[in-house]
């Protein structure tokens, strides 16, 4: 019986520590604003830019939402970044991802200044990472990070195996574990023994974007199973990269979608967002 790794109880206790830290910095005289961008009305977007405005709210800090049309021209992403680059009361943006096929993601990225960018996003920040800098990690790698610190499960000397490269989950990630001395090994589509590779895993991190995907065969017995992967059905009902039923027998602790690594990106967004209090003079 695998332990479950209860993201929606952690992401919680971290706002109200985040919550209590942002009223000391406010009777200090410190504000924090986030500013978030969606372009066009991507539904899953649509809950997550309203569970980062509610978690502003929330933790006391200000939060400024533009929802621009589909139909928004690169250029026009760009001038509003600039604008909100500039403006002092803006401590935080972000752009919703994914961006509408006409847009350059990468250049979209580019053009937040580092200090603002909250998602951690910027290869000014992804480089601060990779050389052991200071700088803004993104969030849902820096929560499950959180999520196997608060359940006391060892990472130093493990053999981590994280299972996608992409630029927001994978590839971070596989910095992050190397920085707690786990010893990585990253897979991708081009990975031609995967299942054999899973198998060695101490710890499990999936993040391919493909609905249960990973089925009792990729792991080991006694493994820990932390699945990024959402996918919604048609009756809406959420499931994850991880077939979780066949999995779980299996695994000595595993993170659940829904609840899981889900809500720790928004706490982590939220710790972000303080941290340019905490550096701000
Ligand atoms: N600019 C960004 N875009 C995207 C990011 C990101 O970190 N920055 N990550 C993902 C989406 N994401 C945040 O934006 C995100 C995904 C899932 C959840 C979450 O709380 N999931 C819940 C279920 C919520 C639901 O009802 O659908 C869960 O798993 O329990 C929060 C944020 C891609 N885009």
């Amino acid at each position: 019986m695998a332990k479950l790794i209860d993201g929606k109880r952690i992401s919680a206790e971290i706002k109200d520590e985040l919550k209590r830290e942002v009223a000391e910095w406010k009777e200090k005289g410190k504000e924090a604003a986030l500013a978030v961008i969606q372009v066009g009305n991507d539904p899953a977007s649509s809950v997550y830019v309203r569970n980062k405005k509610r978690a502003c709210e929330y933790i006391g800090i200000g939060s400024l939402n533009y929802e621009l049309p589909e139909e928004t021209t690169e250029a026009e992403l760009l001038d509003l970044i600039a604008e909100l680059n500039a403006k002092k009361e803006v401590s935080g943006i972000l752009v919703q991802l994914p961006l509408p096929k006409h847009m350059d993601e990468d250049k979209v990225i580019r053009a937040i200044d580092p200090a603002k960018d909250v998602d951690g996003f910027h290869p000014q920040n992804v480089g601060a990472l990779v050389i052991g800098q200071k700088g803004f990690v993104s969030c849902t790698p820096a929560g499950i990070i959180e999520l196997l610190k608060r359940n006391d499960i060892e990472i130093d000397g493990k053999h981590c195996v994280v299972v996608g490269r992409s630029n927001i989950v994978g590839k971070p990630m596989a910095l992050l574990m190397l920085r707690e001395n786990a010893t990585v090994t990253v897979t991708h589509s081009h990975t031609t023994n995967l299942k054999e590779i899973c198998k060695q895993a101490d710890i499990l991190i999936v993040a391919i974007g493909k609905n249960q995907f990973i089925t009792a065969d990729y792991v080991k017995e006694g493994a820990v199973v932390i699945d990024v992967g959402i996918h919604r059905d048609e009756n809406n009902k959420l499931s994850g990269d991880v077939k979780f039923d066949e999995v779980e027998p299996l695994a000595s602790a595993i993170t659940p979608v829904p609840g899981g690594v889900g809500p720790m990106t928004i706490a982590m967004l939220m710790n972000n967002c303080v941290e340019t209090m905490r550096y701000t003079i």
